[in-house]
């Protein structure tokens, strides 16, 4: 039997970026023969083993047929004469369907090393079509390398598009690739490629539809409100952000989607009006609960946020009590960066400072601060003590404003 190694780790090596993972391919064996070397099996639908040292991945060289709709239509046919080009051909792109012998020999039957070096994503073969899932793997592998969709690529993602394949993903398959490009250098050409090929209306038509929206120009001299959304999640990723404001951040905008066009390039009210939207898409991708409510919160406050400078003391503590940010202090903190790479992610306007982000921290320690127990301790009747803690946080919160708005803080 020969092995090679197979995949992510032969693109990963020949790009010079740290290999994670070895996968490994074997051909010329049965799954009897692996076995009896120790190999131990993992796979459910397909002969995958873990090596008996390494734990390494190894698969005997399979082809695939479609036999049915969605993800797991699959006939896998293993056996001792499938060879290495059979097994690399039932790959999506070719830039992942290299292989490298034991001698360290490159084998590229579909031209994945010049495909590298020009920066293009290409499917290996017309069999592409046959796992939707690869839509969002192209597209997170776009957002990843900043490769290009090669233009015979780019019709094929289309037509399997517009065939309806894509409604047959579980929201989970969805999620898993959509947060892991949500997590690669520029996340916002993921958003480009699913545009392109159709698959950002499928999956998530609501943001979909702010490309082509505008905003006033004053406020965001990119006008467009997709653009926009894209820029703040770039500047996101530039962070290092994590997921949980990525997502908040691509979701912020989405009330100006339902604006009715009479009204652009104004959007009022769009922050209330996209909470309802944010939390049926967050709940249609079935997310955990910690996701979707920093999204819902700064879709709802990120204006009133920006605006600090122009809130009444009550307002400003009803804003922390409604982001419960005297008990999450966390998502308080990653609900004000979400709103600065809103204010920042504007064409021309990245460099600008945003000195609410380090006021509503400091508001928030304040209100945090107060000794809520001391302050029942003093009350007479325990009814009272909710109002006794409140008035108390209005007055840590009114004196840090007063401070700042002196110039003396923040
Ligand atoms: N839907 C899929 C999933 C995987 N593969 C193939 O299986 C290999 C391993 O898949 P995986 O480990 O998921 O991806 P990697 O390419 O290693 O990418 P990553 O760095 O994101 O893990 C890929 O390189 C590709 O050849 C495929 O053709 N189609």
């Amino acid at each position: 039997m020969q092995v090679y190694r197979v995949g992510g780790a032969v693109r990963d090596r020949l790009l010079g970026l740290p290999v994670k993972d070895h996968d490994y391919v074997v051909v010329g064996a049965r799954a009897e023969e692996l076995l009896s070397r120790g190999f131990q099996p993992v796979g459910r639908d397909f002969p995958v083993f873990l090596h008996p040292v390494s734990h390494e991945e190894y698969a005997l060289a399979r082809t695939e047929r479609k036999s049915g709709s969605g993800y797991t239509g699959f006939v896998v046919h293993a056996d001792p004469e499938v060879t290495l080009e059979q097994d690399l051909a039932r790959r999506d792109l070719t830039i992942n369907a290299m292989a490298e012998g034991a001698d360290g020999l490159l084998l590229d039957p579909y031209g994945g090393e010049a495909d590298l070096r020009a920066g293009l994503l290409r499917h290996v073969s017309p069999a592409f079509v046959e796992d939707p899932v690869r839509v969002l793997r192209l597209a997170r592998f776009a957002a990843r390398f900043g490769f290009q969709t090669a233009p015979e690529t780019a019709v094929l993602l289309q037509q399997l598009v517009q065939s309806g394949e894509l409604d047959h993903l579980v929201a989970e398959r969805v999620w898993q690739e959509f947060a892991k490009g949500l997590m690669e250098a520029r996340p916002s050409l993921m958003i480009r490629s699913l545009r392109e090929s159709g698959a950002l209306a499928v999956i998530l038509p609501e943001l979909d539809r702010l490309f082509g929206v505008p905003q006033p120009p004053l406020h965001h001299p990119e006008v467009d409100s997709g653009e926009h959304v894209l820029l703040a999640l770039d500047l996101a990723a530039e962070e290092g952000a994590s997921l949980a404001v990525r997502w908040a951040v691509l979701l912020h905008d989405l009330g100006k989607g339902l604006t009715d066009p009479a009204d652009w390039p104004r959007h009022h009210g769009h922050e209330q009006a996209g909470v309802p939207v944010v939390s049926a898409v967050c709940e249609r991708l079935k997310l955990p609960a910690a996701l979707r409510e920093l999204a819902e919160l700064v879709c709802l406050l990120h204006l009133q946020i920006h605006r600090l400078a122009e809130l009444r003391p009550s307002t400003v503590l009803k804003l922390l009590e409604r982001a419960d940010a005297v008990r999450r202090p966390d998502r308080f903190a990653e609900l004000v960066q979400a709103c600065r790479f809103d204010a920042q992610g504007r064409t021309g306007l990245q460099q600008r400072a945003y000195p609410q982000q380090a006021q509503w921290l400091e508001l928030q320690q304040a209100a945090r601060a107060v000794d809520a127990g001391a302050v029942a301790k003093a009350c007479a009747k325990p009814q009272a003590i909710p109002q006794a803690v409140h008035d108390a946080r209005l007055q840590a919160v009114s004196a840090i404003l007063a401070a700042q708005r002196s110039g003396a803080t923040g």
